[in-house]
Order: C-alpha cells, then sequence, then structure tokens
C-alpha cells in the first residue's frame, strides 16, 4: 500500500435524510497518506456527508466504497476495523473512566467478552499518549472539561487503529496548544502510518495549514476541492461563506494560512 491509494470513494454520492437530500452527486475521495479537509457554511451538509461515509446513515442514492468493496457489503464489524469515525457530539457516558472508554475502541478487534491482548494494551496505551490523555486515564467523562474529553473520544477512535479515520470538528473546545497537537497527531498518522484522514474543520487557517486537499461544500454539492492554495484562491470560497480569503505561506513557519479580505470594523 503506498501513499494515495484510495482507501474511500464515493461515486455520485446523495446524503440526507427521508426523501430530502441535504448534498447530491458527491465523488469523493480519501487516499492513503493525505489529510482531506471538508468545509463549507453552517448547515451544508459537512456532518451528513461524513455520517453517510460511516455508514450511520444510508446512502440515498450513489455509492461509497471503502477499500475497494461497496461499503453496504461490509458488516458494521469489518467496517469498524477499517474506519473510526470522531463525530461532532457524543452522549456522555456517567461514571465511566477515560480509560474504559478508550477501551471500547478496541471491540471491533476483539468480542466484547475476549480478553486484553497485548496489542490491545499497547494501541489503547499509544491512543492515550498521543492525545495527551495519559493524565486523565482514571478520570470519569462526566468530570472533565470539554477539550479533556474532545480528547479522550479522539483517544477512543485511534484506539481503534484504523486505516481510514473520518473527524467531524475534532478541535471543538480545544485551546490553541491543543487544537494544533491534534491537527499535528491528524498529519503524523497520515504521513507515518499512511491513513487516509478526512476531517471537517471550520478554521480555514488550520485547513489551509493541515490540509493536503480541500473540498468546499455549500448549495448541496462539492463546489471545488484540490491544493489548499488553489481552493483558497477560488471564488468557492465566496460563493460558499460570501467573504474572500487572502492566501499567504508564513515565512516563519512554513505555514499555508488565509485572512478574510474584510478589514476590522472600525468604531
Ligand atoms: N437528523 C436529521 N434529520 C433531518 N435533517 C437533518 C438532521 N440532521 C441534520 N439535518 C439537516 O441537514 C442539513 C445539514 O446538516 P449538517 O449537520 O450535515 O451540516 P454541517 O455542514 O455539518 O453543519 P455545521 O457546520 O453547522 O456543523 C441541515 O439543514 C440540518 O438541519
Amino acid at each position: 500500500m503506498t501513499v494515495g491509494d484510495v482507501r474511500v470513494a464515493t461515486d455520485k454520492l446523495a446524503a440526507g435524510y427521508g426523501k430530502s437530500r441535504v448534498v447530491d452527486d458527491v465523488d469523493l475521495t480519501l487516499p492513503a497518506g493525505e489529510v482531506t479537509v471538508l468545509v463549507g457554511p453552517n448547515g451544508c451538509g459537512k456532518s451528513t456527508l461524513l455520517r453517510t461515509v460511516a455508514g450511520l446513515l444510508p446512502a440515498l442514492d450513489g455509492a461509497v466504497h471503502v477499500d475497494g468493496a461497496p461499503l453496504h457489503s461490509l458488516s458494521r464489524r469489518a467496517l469498524s476495523q477499517r474506519l473510526a469515525f470522531l463525530p461532532q457530539a457524543s452522549h456522555v457516558p456517567a461514571g465511566v473512566t477515560v480509560r474504559e472508554l478508550v477501551r471500547h475502541g478496541r471491540y471491533a478487534h476483539r468480542g466484547a467478552f475476549a480478553r486484553h491482548t497485548d496489542e490491545d494494551r499497547e494501541s489503547i496505551r499509544w491512543a492515550l499518549s498521543v492525545t495527551d490523555a495519559e493524565p486523565l486515564a482514571d478520570k470519569c467523562l462526566d468530570e472533565l472539561s470539554g477539550g479533556e474529553r474532545q480528547r479522550a473520544w479522539l483517544a477512543t477512535v485511534l484506539a481503534q487503529r484504523t486505516r481510514i479515520l473520518l473527524l467531524d470538528e475534532p478541535t471543538t473546545y480545544l485551546d490553541l496548544r491543543h487544537q494544533f497537537d491534534v491537527l499535528d497527531v491528524v498529519r503524523r498518522l497520515a504521513r507515518e502510518y499512511h491513513i487516509a484522514c478526512g476531517v471537517v474543520l471550520h478554521d480555514l487557517m488550520h485547513a489551509a495549514a493541515y490540509g493536503d486537499r480541500l473540498v468546499v461544500i455549500a448549495e448541496g454539492a462539492v463546489l471545488r476541492s484540490g491544493p489548499p492554495e488553489e481552493v483558497l484562491a477560488s471564488d468557492a470560497i465566496e460563493r460558499a461563506f460570501g467573504l474572500s480569503v487572502s492566501v499567504v505561506r508564513d515565512p516563519g513557519t512554513g505555514y499555508l494560512t488565509c485572512f478574510p479580505q474584510r478589514p476590522p470594523v472600525a468604531l
């Protein structure tokens, strides 16, 4: 398996609820070793699309292929061994510690009643470590701050050790350092482990800095996809957000970043 192998491909996918199509005709690919960032205005369908790719919502039309196999042909367990999904918000179970939660991430690899293997223990340790959640391991989830909880959920998803990661706004609630830490983890997972990462982000600066490819969703469709420099400089941003941005590369850090083309309100 080399960088660039397509792990997820949608073919003219329509996603939505009942008869209502939220996005239509979507051809999305998530290649191994790359971070693909989905951006778009509130309510444009980013979560709906991700949940459909994760098999949590039925496709209204078209198809999703995971590792070349039609999504519907994979059992729930087979899919969980390939693909992990971090939703935008999750129910917080009372009295469950972070370590217990992260252990759940291993269920796809062993039966509910099987004993933990060394591989399970190593995956749990690794997931807690890369998300900086080790100090939280023995605390109850319902006693954590929003950002600490977000790291615990992310660790749970990472412990699943899948080749495909779908993350819906993983930086929500996180302070500045932890936002960059999480995005660094995502990039490392892509580069070092050749994981195909599909990430929803609202912050276009994060998207510019960390995305190998951006996908702009608006008006019920993919408006544009490609390298951040091209996509951010295109009219898709103005169309999607009603605001264009200028793109610059910070000479100090090398980060590509962008600024809204609108001066602050003078008071
Ligand atoms: N369970 C549901 N049943 C019916 N409609 C829904 C449901 N969930 C979301 N929607 C609608 O689907 C549309 C897309 O919602 P979605 O959450 O996918 O958008 P989003 O791009 O992720 O938004 P945000 O940036 O605000 O998180 C919205 O109009 C929303 O009201």
